[in-house]
């Protein structure tokens, strides 16, 4: 049995059309069990994960499939009372898709489905543990299957998720361009603020700790690409135990605008600024509050938080044995 959330309004709306158009007439056609849960605004998401593994919290492999973008795998996430007893298959009907890339997961949707159906064993996949440390907001933990982040990158997400833009981009297919544009955007306005980062890897024995001045991101990824496809982190890998991340110091907007478009392949750290760590634990303090993002999914600003990385902690269908 399939249990299917439907995100409606994901890609601009389209959702919808996918799931009725196409998903649905190919699930009919392949009569298989499944039950439906479409998501009526934004946060009900969460509420119907919660709702699907409190119902079925016996059941060792839940079958959950999400139709949606990364955002709404996101928000699937935050519900999911056990992520260890489910088995996530994702259909990605999202502007940016950037978790379907990394994975290999069809952008047909059929196709998508398809892989589903097919049944094959599922693998574990790492997922984050993001922790929000303001003294004066209450503690709130958010996973996370693709990145997280502070600073430029989240205020990007955080205009995208409201932007008019995204949803004329999407409307003439170029939606995960829309992040390149607000990502220009953004860049001119970002106020860079001072950090401290400490980076601890357990699994290749390291330890790490950074003074960054001026800083305009941190990225802590799970998967390589975030944003649409920029490959932030070329080495992330999902089954590795660790997060890879990028940081972002003071260099000029001019070489960031250099370097943006290199992210798309990864060759960004060319510039003197740009740097990689590892960790499988690592904590942020800044000195202002800066957006933060899980998935592409902003919630608040913070002064810091700390993540940590979860082996295996879900089981994901995906195409090949990474
Ligand atoms: N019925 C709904 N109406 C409006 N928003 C919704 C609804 N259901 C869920 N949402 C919101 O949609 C957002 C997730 O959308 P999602 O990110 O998956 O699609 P997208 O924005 O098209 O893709 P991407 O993240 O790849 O750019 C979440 O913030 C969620 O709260």
């Amino acid at each position: 049995m399939y249990h299917i959330i439907i995100n409606p309004a994901s890609r601009s709306g389209r959702g919808a059309k996918i799931w009725s158009e196409q998903v649905e007439p190919a699930l009919k056609a392949a009569n298989t069990e499944y039950q439906t849960y479409f998501s009526g605004k934004a946060g009900e998401v969460r509420h119907l994960a919660e709702q699907i593994t409190a119902e079925h919290a016996e059941e060792p492999d839940l079958k959950l499939i999400i139709l949606g973008g990364d955002g709404t795998v996101n928000e699937a996430l935050q519900g999911i009372a056990d992520p260890s007893k489910v088995i996530l298959g994702y259909i990605p009907t999202g502007s940016s898709n950037d978790l379907a890339r990394d994975l290999g997961i069809p952008k047909d949707p059929k196709a998508a489905l398809h892989l589903i159906l097919k049944d094959t064993a599922p693998r574990a996949m790492d997922l984050g543990r993001l922790t929000y440390l303001d003294e004066d907001q209450p503690e709130e933990s958010r996973l996370f299957a693709v990145s997280c982040g502070i600073g430029f990158d989240a205020a990007v997400c955080a205009e995208a998720m409201h932007s008019p833009i995204k949803d004329t981009m999407n409307r003439i297919g170029l939606g995960k361009l829309t992040y390149l544009g607000i990502a220009l955007k953004q860049l001119i306005t970002a106020r860079k603020v001072s950090c401290t980062l400490t980076m601890e890897d357990t699994v290749h024995n390291r330890q790490e700790s950074l003074e960054l001045p001026r800083f305009l991101f941190v990225t802590c990824m799970s998967h390589r690409y975030e944003g649409g496809g920029f490959m932030f982190c070329p080495p992330a890998a999902d089954n590795d135990g660790v997060l890879d991340l990028c940081s972002v110091g003071n260099i000029s907007k001019g070489l960031v605008l250099l370097a943006l478009p290199t992210a798309f392949f990864g060759k960004h750290y060319f510039v003197k600024g740009i740097n990689a760590h590892t960790a499988t634990r690592m904590s942020i303090t800044t000195s202002s509050p800066l957006w933060v993002h899980t998935d592409g999914e902003v919630t608040r600003k913070s002064c810091g938080f700390r993540v940590e990385c979860l082996p295996g902690a879900i089981r994901m269908i995906t195409p090949e044995v990474k």
